[in-house]
């Protein structure tokens, strides 16, 4: 397959690595706002690049028919247009705020275990993200689809950034160098907590998923999710 990568910093380089041992070509490098993209060479397009460029990045795909993944976080106020636009073009596009398999599992533990919190008013939930220091966007679009997971199966009605009210979801983020991504799910009552934690120890399953949605998209169209590529629920 040949793909495009829009940027090509510390995921582009890995997904890079990954493509190639996959027997992938990379027809194209892009970390600007390029113009002379060749698309008619490329058979799907990968966008890991920053929260201002993703729109544009996937805009520019779908208006030339080439199937987009998208993993840049911190862009979701555009993301129905980005739907609305797909549709128009009868393109194929995936956004998933993370593509490891482990992170699309805990999303699944995290809506069960939301579920049966849901009738247990004695616990209160919080959230903590911890990512490296470059990291342009808090809280983390994992935490945020995490809050969307509870949010969907609870009462709980918003979630806010360090402190929150009544019925909101209170997210910590915590920036330590190095750190590629850790979150953690917690309960706490009077008597006890309950914490579910995924950690990530490198880059290179975020990388895989994302390599794995892109061979999955090929010859689709539609807007899908990772629950899609990895068959979950
Ligand atoms: N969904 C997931 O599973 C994951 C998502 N992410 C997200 O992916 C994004 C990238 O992360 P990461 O690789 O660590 O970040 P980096 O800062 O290492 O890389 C971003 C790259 O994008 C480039 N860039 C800037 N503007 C544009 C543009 N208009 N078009 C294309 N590329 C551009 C930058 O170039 P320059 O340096 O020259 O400005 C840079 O090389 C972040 O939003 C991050 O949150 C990260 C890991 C996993
Ligand atoms: O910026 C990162 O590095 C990461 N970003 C994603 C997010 O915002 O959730 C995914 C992963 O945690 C790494």
């Amino acid at each position: 397959m040949n793909i495009a990568l829009f940027g090509y910093g510390k995921m582009g380089k890995m997904i890079e690595k990954i493509a190639i041992k996959r027997n992938h070509i990379i027809v194209a490098k892009i970390d600007l706002d390029a113009t002379d993209i060749n698309f008619s060479d490329i058979d799907v397009a990968i966008d890991f690049s920053m929260p201002n460029a993703a729109f544009g990045n996937i805009k520019n795909c779908l208006e030339h028919n080439v199937p987009i993944i998208s993993g840049t976080t911190g862009w979701l106020q555009d993301y129905q247009k980005a739907v609305e636009l797909c549709k128009k073009n009868n393109g194929a596009f995936i956004y998933a705020s993370n593509f490891s398999l482990g992170v699309n599992l805990f999303f699944e533990l995290n809506s069960y275990l939301a579920k049966l919190m849901a009738s247990q008013d004695q616990y209160s939930v919080a959230m903590e993200e911890i990512h490296h220091t470059q990291k342009l966007d808090a809280p983390s679009g994992t935490a945020i689809t995490l809050a969307e997971g509870v949010i969907d199966n609870t009462d709980y009605a918003n979630w806010k950034l360090d402190s929150a009210g009544d019925r909101e979801i209170p997210i910590t983020a915590k920036r330590i160098a190095d750190t590629p991504g850790t979150h953690t799910v917690s309960y706490e009552s009077e008597v006890d907590s309950i914490e579910i934690k995924h950690t990530a120890h490198n880059r290179e399953g975020f990388a895989l998923g994302a390599v794995i949605a892109a061979e999955w998209i090929v010859r689709k169209t539609g807007v899908f999710t990772m629950k899609d590529v990895l068959n979950l629920s």
